[in-house]
C-alpha cells in the first residue's frame, strides 16, 4: 500500500515551484562585502543554518547565512575537520578502498540527473517502484544506486525504498515538468545506464590490461588494485606464460585473502556456531578460492572435514599454497580440495555446511539462484547454508517490510546501525559495502544485496533465511539459512500463447515440494522471481493459491496432480 508507506514517511518537504539553477543565478546571496565581518551573523537568535532535509532555497534567510564570510570560514573549518577526522580514525585499509572505489558517485549522480529522478521527487518523496515507472530505469538497480546517494548525503531515503530530494540534490533540478523532458529526451535514463556500464566496463579493461607493476611495500594480506577482480576464462588462466592472466589470477587470490580486512575481526570463526557441528561432518566451502577462509577454520576447529571446492587451475594453486603452509592438514585429511563447478549437481549430499563466502556477490539473481538450487537439492534435512557476504543496510531505519507484504523474521536483525540525527546505515563509514555493490554491477551484473534481497533469493531455492550475525564495525555477515521446501521453478517453461501449461512443484531432497509460502512471502517470491527471469510460486496446490496466482498474473488457473495449470499464459509469465 503505496499511500500507507508514504503516510509512515517522514512529511514532504515544501513545494518548490520554480527552477534552482534559475533562482540561484537570479538572486545571487549578497556580496561578502554587504556584511559587517565585525558583526556576528546570527544575532537573530531564530535564524538556523539550512536543514540538509529540505530543497535548496537561495533566497532564505537561512541559505542567505551561509554567505557571511565568517560563517564560510566556519563552513570550512567544519568540512575539512570532518575529513581529517574521518581519515585520522578510519582503518586505513578501508580508506584506501573507499578512495579506490568512489568513481561510483559520479556515475551515479549522473543516473540521477539523466533520468530526471529530481524531477520525479519534486512534489515530496516517491516510493522506487513509481520512479522506476516514471523513468523507465529498472527497479532493482535504480533502488541501489539512489541508497548510494542517500548514503553519501545527496538524496534521503525517507522510509524503505522511498526516496525524497534533499539541500543537494534539489539543486539539479531543472524546474521543468517531467512530461516536457521525457519528450524531449526519449528515454535518456534507459540509455544512459545502458551506455554507461558498458563505459564503465570498458574503462575497467583498459585499466586491467596495464601492464602489471610491482608493489613490494604493500603486506601481502592486501592488494587493493586487486579488489577489481576478473572472472577469468578457464582456457586464459592457464594461457600462455601466465601473462597477463595468470598474474591477475594470482593477484585476486590475495585480494581474496585481503578481503578478511572487510570483517570485523574474528568474524570468519564466529559467525557460525563451528563447534556445534557433529564430529566427523563434512563442511563444504563452495567456490572456496584458495581456502583462506577455510584455513581459518581448520586451524581452529577440527571437529568437521572441510572440503574446498573450486574451479581446477584455483585448485591447483590452493592446494599448492597449503602444502607450503599447514601440509599437515591436508595429509590428515582434514581438509581437502576438490574440483567442482557450482553449476552442476553438489557431489556431497549430506554435508553439515555449505559455506558460500563472497560467491553470490558475483553472480546475477538468475545465476545466484541456481548455485542455491543446487545445493539445495543435494541438502540434508540437517544441512546449514553459511553465507558470508555485504548486506546493505537501508539509509533509514528499517522495519524489515512491515506495511509491504515482507516480512524479514531473522534472528540478528537490526533495525538501524546508528540513532538519528546520523543516517540509520551510518553514512559514510558504510560507503564501501556500496561502493563493492556498483564494482559488482558494472562488472559482473552482480550485487551486494539488502537482507529482504537475500531472503527472498535465497527462499527462491528453497533455503530459508534464519539468522544473521551482528558484527560490530563491519556490514559484512554471515546469514544461516536452512532447507525448505523449493517453492518455485517451472519444470516445462510456458510457451506464449500456448494453450495450457503446467507449472511442476519439484521433488527435492525426496521431499514433496509443496510450498509453505506464508502471509507476505508470495510478493516476495514474486519479486524474486521476476529480477530470476523465472516465474516463481509459493503455493499449496489448493483453492486459494489457485486464487492468488489467478489475481496476481491473471488467466484461468487450476490445480492438477499437484501441479498448478495455467491455460491461456498471461503476458507476465512469458518467458
Ligand atoms: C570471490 S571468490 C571467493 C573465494 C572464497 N570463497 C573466498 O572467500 O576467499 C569467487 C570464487 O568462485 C570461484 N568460481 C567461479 N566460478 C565457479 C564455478 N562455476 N564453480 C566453482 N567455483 C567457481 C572462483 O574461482 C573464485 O575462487
Amino acid at each position: 500500500d503505496i499511500e500507507a508507506v508514504y503516510a509512515a514517511a517522514d512529511p514532504p518537504p515544501t513545494h518548490k515551484k520554480a527552477n534552482s539553477f534559475s533562482r540561484v543565478y537570479a538572486s545571487p546571496p549578497p556580496s561578502p562585502s554587504s556584511y559587517s565581518t565585525s558583526t556576528p551573523p546570527n544575532s537573530d537568535s531564530t535564524l538556523e543554518f539550512p536543514s540538509l532535509d529540505a530543497p535548496y532555497d537561495p533566497a532564505s534567510a537561512a541559505e542567505q547565512l551561509t554567505a557571511h564570510p565568517t560563517v564560510v570560514a566556519a563552513i570550512n573549518r567544519i568540512v575539512a575537520a570532518a575529513g581529517q577526522m574521518a581519515a585520522t580514525v578510519q582503518v586505513p585499509f578501508l580508506t584506501l578502498c573507499d578512495a579506490g572505489m568512489g568513481y561510483h558517485l559520479p556515475s551515479c549522480l549522473r543516473v540521477l540527473e539523466a533520468a530526471h529522478v529530481v524531477e520525479v521527487l519534486r512534489d515530496g518523496p516517491v516510493h522506487v517502484r513509481e520512479i522506476a515507472a516514471r523513468t523507465g530505469v529498472e527497479q532493482a538497480k535504480l533502488a541501489h544506486i539512489l541508497r548510494l546517494l542517500a548514503t553519501h548525503h545527496i538524496l534521503r531515503e525517507a522510509a524503505p525504498d522511498v526516496f525524497a530530494a534533499n539541500r543537494i540534490s534539489s539543486l539539479i533540478d531543472s524546474g521543468k515538468p517531467l512530461r516536457e523532458l521525457v519528450a524531449k529526451y526519449v528515454r535518456v535514463s534507459a540509455l544512459a545506464l545502458f551506455f554507461f556500464r558498458y563505459f564503465l566496463s570498458f574503462s575497467y579493461h583498459i585499466l586491467l590490461s596495464l601492464p602489471p607493476f610491482p608493489s613490494p611495500r604493500l603486506p601481502a594480506s592486501f592488494a587493493p588494485a586487486a579488489l577489481i577482480h576478473v572472472h577469468i576464462r578457464e582456457e586464459d588462466d592457464r594461457g600462455g606464460g601466465g601473462y597477463p592472466n595468470r598474474f591477475r589470477l594470482e593477484r585476486f587470490e590475495k585480494a581474496m585473502a585481503g578481503t578478511g580486512s572487510w570483517e570485523a575481526p574474528g568474524a570468519g570463526l564466529h559467525g557460525f556456531d563451528w563447534a556445534s557441528l557433529p564430529r566427523g561432518s563434512v563442511a563444504v566451502d563452495v567456490g572456496g578460492g584458495i581456502g583462506s577462509t577455510s584455513m581459518l577454520l581448520a586451524s581452529a576447529e577440527r571437529r568437521s572435514a572441510i572440503v574446498i571446492q573450486d574451479r581446477p587451475v584455483v585448485v591447483e594453486m590452493g592446494e599448492k599454497a597449503w602444502r607450503a603452509k599447514c601440509p599437515e592438514l591436508l595429509d590428515s585429511g582434514a581438509v581437502r580440495f576438490q574440483v567442482h563447478d557450482f553449476f552442476t549437481p553438489q557431489p556431497f549430499t549430506d554435508a553439515a555446511v555449505f559455506l558460500l563466502r563472497v560467491v553470490l556477490h558475483d553472480w546475477p539473481d538468475a545465476f545466484a539462484h541456481r548455485i542455491l538450487l543446487r545445493l539445495r537439492e543435494a541438502a540434508a534435512p540437517h544441512t546449514k547454508l553459511v553465507l558470508a557476504d555485504f548486506v546493505l543496510p537501508l539509509a533509514c531505519v528499517d522495519d524489515f517490510g512491515v506495511g509491504e507484504g515482507i516480512n524479514v523474521q531473522v534472528e540478528g536483525t537490526e533495525k538501524m546501525l546508528a540513532p538519528a540525527p546520523l543516517l540509520a546505515n551510518l553514512g559514510k563509514a558504510s560507503a564501501n559495502a556500496y561502493w563493492m555493490d556498483l564494482t559488482m554491477q558494472v562488472t559482473f551484473n552482480g550485487q551486494e544485496r539488502t537482507l529482504r534481497e537475500i531472503v527472498a533469493l535465497a527462499l527462491t531455492a528453497g533455503w530459508k533465511v534464519v539468522r544473521v550475525t551482528k558484527a560490530p564495525g563491519s556490514l559484512f555477515r554471515h546469514i544461516v539459512a536452512v532447507p525448505v521446501a523449493v517453492l518455485v521453478s517451472p519444470q516445462r517453461r510456458a510457451r506464449a500463447g500456448s494453450g495450457s501449461a503446467f507449472f511442476d512443484l519439484p521433488r527435492v531432497g525426496g521431499m514433496a515440494g509443496a510450498g509453505n509460502a506464508e502471509a507476505g512471502e508470495m510478493e516476495m517470491i514474486e519479486r524474486a522471481s521476476s529480477r530470476c527471469g523465472t516465474p516463481t510460486f509459493g503455493s499449496r496446490v489448493d483453492l486459494p493459491s489457485v486464487a492468488k496466482a489467478r489475481a496476481r498474473f491473471g488467466g484461468v488457473w487450476s490445480a492438477r496432480d499437484g501441479r498448478l495449470a495455467v491455460r491461456a499464459v498471461p503476458r507476465r509469465l512469458r518467458l
